[in-house]
């Protein structure tokens, strides 16, 4: 995209309009007009609650290299109490503060099912992006923000309440990221299947405008890949160690237990469950992004030739390295046929609207807890000591890690299925275990005859997940055997930035139109119309 629009005017004066795309994994932030989001953070946060008795430790000292990221949070323990005097809170927001490791930092998400769940942790998120990374005055710049088509008229109301009176922007507005991905590949009718990391989503967009009631979603996207992932290594005799655990590693032959010497520093830290479970979904992620590929038909396996597909090595980041073969095509099956096996191991931090931090509490490991045992741990072959903090083991030692089970990893998590049955007919349906082809087809033949073509003809690809190699193929294959009748074509931009951040860029072509500023809402009219008004009027 060239980024030839002009800067959005608002009140008489040239300004450029900020964007925000919050997803579940990633908040894109940058300003209307330009090619992409100028800056891309984690939509996750960190949070240590610290007795205030005791509180600097060595590990405060190696934070204070990062104090950039580190926000701390407004108190948010009973008032008075003596609780609340003896403990403080610190909430750790952007890539690097994220990832340091701390003593009782608990990962969380302030997302379900796509939407905001926690306003005020989002809240700083959005702050820190706005004033740390792009730095810019938001009381100066109109905003506009995208928004799931599902999002519930509560979170709406939430959102226009933060924007005007806590950011304090001069103007808003709220658009949905079908519509945004849409104007990002400049079509007006298009049907936008986006698979991010918590939801995939399909939205028929005509004219510029969402079809409500076809629209539907589903978990099966790349979190649900990432669970899919580690429970075939857990198969494979294989566990994770992340990256921050290891401090070296000597390089082994395929196959062979990993050699690696820990990090220190680690053994007086009480690393949680959270933190533990958030950087090995990294490993994960590395796995998928590098290794998946999609087949061109289903795979059943039964009387049908061996699919084509080439051997690939991964090495894991405590060194031990592995080929990996059909592996690579059986775990992205998944995502077209969830129904083979429902669940799979969370990976995905739990939101704060969950007791997970309750049920961690219970569970606190320590790193020099060796009673601790992986239950994915190798029984082949024996450690080895070796001199000087060194450790040789498999890949599968698990003294070191808190170990995560199937099991409880998935009761950790919120459970969306209750909810299923009742919203099928609300805004995005979220229809059970239909895989990502089948819910491409339940849209189009969810839709009037007359548009149907349209649709079918201008299949939008986007989000991080639709990046597997071989994905939009088989897709097109499915779809196309499935409308037999109808002209099908895929568009899956190859550029890596579109296809991440579409709905960051349609906002901002959007948001930087001419004829855009008659749609802004002003902080005036909020005040004087007010929220409900102004939903019914113009965020319809
Ligand atoms: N090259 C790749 N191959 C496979 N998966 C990828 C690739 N690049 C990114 N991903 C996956 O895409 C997901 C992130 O996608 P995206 O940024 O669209 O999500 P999001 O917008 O934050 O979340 P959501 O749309 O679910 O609310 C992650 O699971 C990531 O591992």
């Amino acid at each position: 995209m060239a980024s030839t629009s002009a800067p959005a005017i608002y009140g008489g004066d040239e300004v450029s309009a900020l964007v925000i795309d919050t997803g579940s994994s990633w908040t894109r932030v940058g300003f209307a007009g330009e090619d992409a989001p100028k800056a891309v953070i984690p939509t996750y946060y960190g949070m240590r609650t610290t007795d205030v008795r005791n509180e600097s430790t060595t590990e405060d000292k190696i934070e204070d290299k990062d104090k950039d990221g580190d926000l701390e949070m407004k108190d948010a323990s009973p008032e008075n109490s003596l609780e609340q005097k003896n403990t403080k809170k610190s909430r750790f927001i952007g890539d690097e503060s994220l990832h340091l490791p701390r003593s009782d930092c608990e990962i969380i998400s302030p997302m379900e099912d796509g939407c905001v769940s926690d306003w005020d942790a989002i809240t700083e998120i959005w702050d820190y992006a706005l004033t740390h990374q792009l730095r810019v005055d938001p009381t100066e710049h109109p905003l506009l923000l995208t928004e799931q088509v599902w999002n519930s008229q509560e979170n709406r109301k939430r959102a226009m309440e933060i924007v005007f009176e806590e950011i304090n922007v001069p103007a808003f507005y709220l658009a949905k990221s079908a519509v945004c991905s849409s104007f990002a590949s400049g079509k007006a009718n298009s049907l936008i299947v986006d698979v991010g990391s918590a939801v995939a989503s399909v939205t028929p967009v005509i004219d510029g405008l969402v079809l409500n009631k076809p629209a539907c979603h589903t978990k099966y996207a790349g979190d649900y890949l990432n669970g899919k992932i580690f429970d075939m290594l857990v198969e494979q005799n294989v566990s994770i160690n992340p990256r921050y655990l290891i401090q070296s590693k000597t390089q082994v032959e395929p196959g062979q237990p990993s050699i690696f010497k820990r990090k220190s520093v680690l053994e007086s830290m009480k690393i949680t469950e959270s933190y533990h479970k958030f950087q090995s979904k990294l490993v994960l992620e590395e796995w998928k992004e590098t290794m998946s590929q999609a087949l061109p038909f289903a795979y059943t396996g039964a009387e049908q030739e061996e699919p084509v597909y080439e051997d690939r090595l991964f090495e894991f980041p405590d060194g031990y390295a592995s080929v990996m073969s059909e592996v690579r095509f059986k775990t992205t099956e998944f995502l077209f046929d969830p129904e083979i096996i429902e669940e799979a191991t969370d990976f995905r931090p739990a939101s704060s609207t969950t007791d997970f931090i309750r049920t961690n509490e219970k569970r606190e490991i320590t790193m020099e807890d060796d009673e601790v045992k992986s239950d994915t741990e190798r029984e082949t072959t024996a450690d080895k000591p070796l001199p000087d903090n060194t450790i040789a083991k498999t890949s599968t030692d698990a003294n070191v890690i808190p170990s995560i089970t199937a099991t409880e990893a998935a009761t950790a998590q919120p459970s969306i299925e209750g909810a299923i049955n009742n919203e099928f007919s609300a805004p995005g349906r979220r229809p059970h275990n239909l895989g990502l082809s089948s819910l491409i087809i339940d849209t189009i033949n969810s839709c009037d005859v007359d548009v149907r073509s349209h649709l079918a003809n201008n299949i939008v690809l986007t989000g991080g997940t639709t990046l597997i190699p071989g994905l939009a193929d088989r897709v097109n294959n499915d779809v196309q055997a499935a409308l037999a009748g109808l002209k099908v074509r895929i568009y899956a931009p190859g550029n890596t930035i579109e296809r991440k951040h579409s709905a960051w860029i349609g906002g901002s072509i959007l948001a930087s139109l001419g004829t855009f500023h008659q749609l802004w809402v002003s902080k005036k009219e909020y005040e004087e119309v007010g929220i409900d008004k102004l939903l019914e009027k113009r965020f319809r």
